[in-house]
């Protein structure tokens, strides 16, 4: 098969082929059903603490641009769900060619224009790489955040304009080191949905604590447009680089609000 990707002939419907666990019982996106989720009292906010990277990338791999430091510098996430302390690996996107598709997780059946994933790992492993091979949901742990058109994002606007220079699949650009990663999250990580799932590519690996927060951020329309002029390794829109949503099975929706 072709490399996977988002296409007619290689998209989600084909990745069972090469990774026969897209179709098991604990996959991501799922659509977050509020008439389905069970507030639970015990789930405190989030606090994630990250550090300015001086040698990070900013790269497009071919199925979406993504944010990646050369190696960890102590940025972490801690709370919640979340039993120990995760370190930060990477940030990276999925979106639509128009505003009415592109998130991966959908509320009720509703898409937002785009998502972000930032993917954290189990510090009690050696690596990023063995915490995704460790077996169960807490190998990882992303926050996903939608994104909605409305106000410029100043926080992500550095980032935002670096996707001009990464429009090709296969190029990166540096980062500036003054780029602040933590202005992008909201003051406080509250409200969330959180439940045990995948990651929302191949390999597709049942190994990821899901957070996913309930308020969008906001990008302007400038800044949506700006990725959806990047372009995959067939040279046509990435737009689109997202997984349908897969069955919930025997597993439960947890929210940190009521
Ligand atoms: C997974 C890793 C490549 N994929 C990811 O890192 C990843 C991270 C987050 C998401 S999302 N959209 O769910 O947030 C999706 C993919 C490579 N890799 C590491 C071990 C490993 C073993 C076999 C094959 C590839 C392997
Ligand atoms: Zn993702």
């Amino acid at each position: 098969m072709a490399p996977w990707g988002y296409e007619k002939d290689n998209g989600p419907a084909h990745w069972h082929k090469d990774c026969p666990i897209a179709n098991g019982k604990n996959q991501s996106p799922i659509d977050l059903i509020n008439g389905e989720v069970k507030y639970d009292s015990g789930l405190k906010p989030l606090t994630a603490k990250y550090v300015p990277f001086s040698d990070a990338k900013f790269l497009n791999n071919g199925h979406s641009v993504q944010f990646q430091p050369s190696a960890g510098n102590g940025s972490e996430l801690t709370g919640g769900p979340l039993a120990v302390k995760y370190n930060f690996e990477q940030f990276h996107f999925h979106w639509g060619n128009n505003d009415t598709e592109g998130s991966e997780h959908r509320v009720d059946g509703k898409m937002y224009p785009a998502e972000l994933h930032f993917v954290h790992w189990n510090s009690t492993n050696p690596s990023f790489k063995d915490a995704v091979g460790s077996g169960g949901p807490n190998g990882l742990a992303v926050l996903g955040f939608f994104l909605k058109v409305g106000a410029e994002n100043a926080a992500l606007k550095p980032i935002t304009d670096l996707i001009p220079k990464v429009k090709d699949a296969g190029t990166s650009v540096t980062v500036p080191s003054n780029f602040d990663m933590q202005a992008i999250l909201p003051a406080t990580l509250t409200d969330y949905y959180t439940y045990d799932g995948s990651l929302t590519t191949p390999p597709l690996a049942e190994c990821v604590k899901w957070i996913v927060f309930k308020q969008p951020l906001e990008v302007s329309a400038a800044q949506m447009e700006a990725f959806r002029s990047v372009i995959n390794r067939d040279g046509k829109p990435m737009g689109g680089n997202y997984r349908p949503p897969c069955p919930l099975h025997d597993r439960a929706v947890k929210t940190s609000f009521k």
